[in-house]
């Protein structure tokens, strides 16, 4: 009381007084800054075009390849550092190229830069998020991605697709001389989502007559890929209503160049390539179709191995009648992608599009019906092994170059000319009996010399069948005793499901029970009275 009392005794003291004015004051200061951000959000949103680019999209890579390539870069004094072979953007400085790593410049602060005359500015935005693919009960780890944000000064939306337009044509330019592969690595998703194509490698591009083929498949492959992606066919898919893509299936023996023909195709018209092993580990069907859902239109999707993905429904019905007492299904499960997550890639779903899908296999017969019919599969080709008229197109490949840097070279030797050697070569070579992969592996060894190549290669052939029986042999002998070990294992069982048939039955007889589970084991009895297992 006696405090309310002296209230203007206390106001009137001077240091109450400069306290309240320094409240009011700072209360001014703070509401003129907030309003003033509030006025300079606002300024900067109705004049400016912003975009964020996302780490899993390619849009992402033009555009960071595009910031490298600008003068700001050299002024960046803050890089993030990828081996050369784990990412195909970034610079090394003029005076210190051919180093191994590549720099990638890290703008965490706003940086401006000119481009066409205006302002742009560019910041690297790193957010957390938690990988949402790893299971519930398990601590996932914080995901940092980092996206790259651009603001442009004006309020014309026409120049932010200028940009990205250019970023993505000298992106396309630079490789020219080489073709991309997009790969997907499940393990190494810590700092990347899974469902991310987060490998890349760039591979010298490699001319359609680099390949030994007898017939004119891959010029075929190479037309009826062109025509397709001509727009005019798209515009045809559009009226007729049905989905833009294309399916190949490529099936032989390995080594015979189905994944070659693929890289051959996608330089002579310059297509990325986005491979992907359905057998890996951690591929399930979520994660398949978000990764083919990112795929750029115009962009070959490589399956190798299609057959490696899951057991088709032949294999599983044919476990199922092989293991008619368990009643299980045994067969051998290869990865999470189901059969019907593989028809919705090949039927496009998902993809917007303009997706040309090369499948491989070794083991056409193992594929589903499902999987390679009409729509989803339009041309199968067949890859054989070499033919003689292949061999000696190899040969003369290999040799026809001129002589190659290499010690101990005796081209010199050799008066014969390198026709007459290709012909001696395939003339000792026995017709589909060796992959074009096996020949080029001879050649390579004989590099230095075309003579000693076309005289040793019937010895060669000679080592080769008699390795091949040795590995024959012994691969039969151990499936001999491994079939002996399962049918061992096969009899136990039975002798030790008999034995808790009848322990159940003699259970039930001396205190009966109305629960018919006994040992884990869901045992019944049958109409004369013998137990089962069921
Ligand atoms: N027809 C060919 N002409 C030239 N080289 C070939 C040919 N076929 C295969 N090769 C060579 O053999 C190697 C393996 O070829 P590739 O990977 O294309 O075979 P593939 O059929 O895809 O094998 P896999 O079924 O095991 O994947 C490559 O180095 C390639 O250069």
């Amino acid at each position: 009381m006696a405090s309310l009392i002296n209230i203007p005794k206390l106001l009137a003291s001077s240091a109450v007084r400069d306290s309240i004015q320094l409240f009011l004051l700072g209360a001014i200061v703070e509401s003129f800054r907030r309003l003033s951000q509030w006025v300079m959000d606002r300024l900067s949103f109705d004049s400016s075009v912003t975009a964020r680019f996302e780490p899993q999209d390619p849009a992402h890579e033009w555009v960071t390849s595009f910031l490298a390539e600008q003068s700001l870069w050299r002024a960046t004094r803050d890089f993030d550092v990828f081996s050369k072979f784990s990412k195909k953007i970034g610079k090394t400085p003029a005076n210190l190229e051919g180093l191994n790593a590549a720099y990638i410049p890290r703008w965490t602060a706003p940086h401006l830069l000119k481009w066409r005359g205006r302002l742009i500015q560019v910041q690297h935005i790193t957010s957390e998020t938690r990988n949402q693919w790893w299971g519930e009960q398990q601590q996932s780890p914080t995901l940092c991605v980092t996206s790259v944000f651009i603001l442009l000064f004006t309020r014309d939306m026409a120049v932010l697709c200028a940009l990205v337009e250019e970023a993505r044509n000298r992106y396309l330019a630079s490789r020219s001389a080489k073709i991309t592969v997009h790969t997907h690595r499940a393990a190494d998703n810590f700092g990347i989502p899974r469902s991310t194509w987060n490998a890349v490698a760039t591979l010298p591009k490699r001319p359609l007559n680099c390949l030994a083929f007898d017939n004119d498949v891959v010029d075929s492959l190479l037309a009826d890929v062109r025509e397709f992606l001509r727009p005019e066919t798209e515009e045809w898919y559009r009226i007729v209503g049905i989905s833009y893509h294309r399916g190949f299936l490529l099936w032989g023996s390995p080594g015979t160049g189905k994944t070659s023909t693929v890289q051959a195709i996608a330089g002579e018209l310059s297509l990325e390539v986005y491979s992907l092993t359905l057998s890996s580990s951690n591929m399930d069907d979520g994660q398949l179709q978000n990764l083919v859902s990112i795929i750029p239109p115009r962009s070959i999707l490589l399956l190798e191995d299609i057959d490696c993905a899951f057991p088709s429904r032949e294999e599983v019905r044919s476990t199922q009648i092989h293991e008619p007492a368990t009643g299980s299904i045994a067969a051998p499960k290869k990865s999470e992608v189901t059969l019907s997550g593989l028809l919705n890639v090949l039927d496009g779903v998902g993809n917007e599009g303009g997706l040309v899908v090369f499948a491989t296999t070794n083991y056409p017969e193992r594929l589903d019906a499902a999987l390679s019919r009409p729509g989803r599969i339009d041309r199968k080709i067949e890859y054989r092994l070499a033919s003689r008229a292949q061999a000696r197109a190899l040969f003369t490949k290999f040799f026809s170059h001129g002589k190659p840097k290499v010690s101990g070279s005796d081209y010199s030797l050799s008066d014969l000319p390198i026709s007459l050697l290709a012909d001696s070569f395939a003339s000792s070579l026995p017709e589909f009996e060796f992959s074009t992969a096996q020949l080029q592996g001879y050649l390579l060894g004989h590099r230095s010399s075309p003579q000693t190549a076309a005289n040793d290669v019937a010895s060669w052939v000679t080592a080769e069948r008699s390795d091949r029986l040795r590995e024959e042999t012994r691969r039969q002998s151990t499936q001999h005793s491994r079939s002996a070990e399962h049918a061992a294992a096969m009899a136990e069982n039975r002798a030790s499901s008999a034995g808790v048939a009848s322990l159940s039955e003699n259970h039930q007889l001396e205190t009966p029970d109305p629960s018919p589970k006994t040992l884990g084991l869901d045992v019944g009895s049958s109409s004369d009275g013998v137990a089962q297992v069921v």
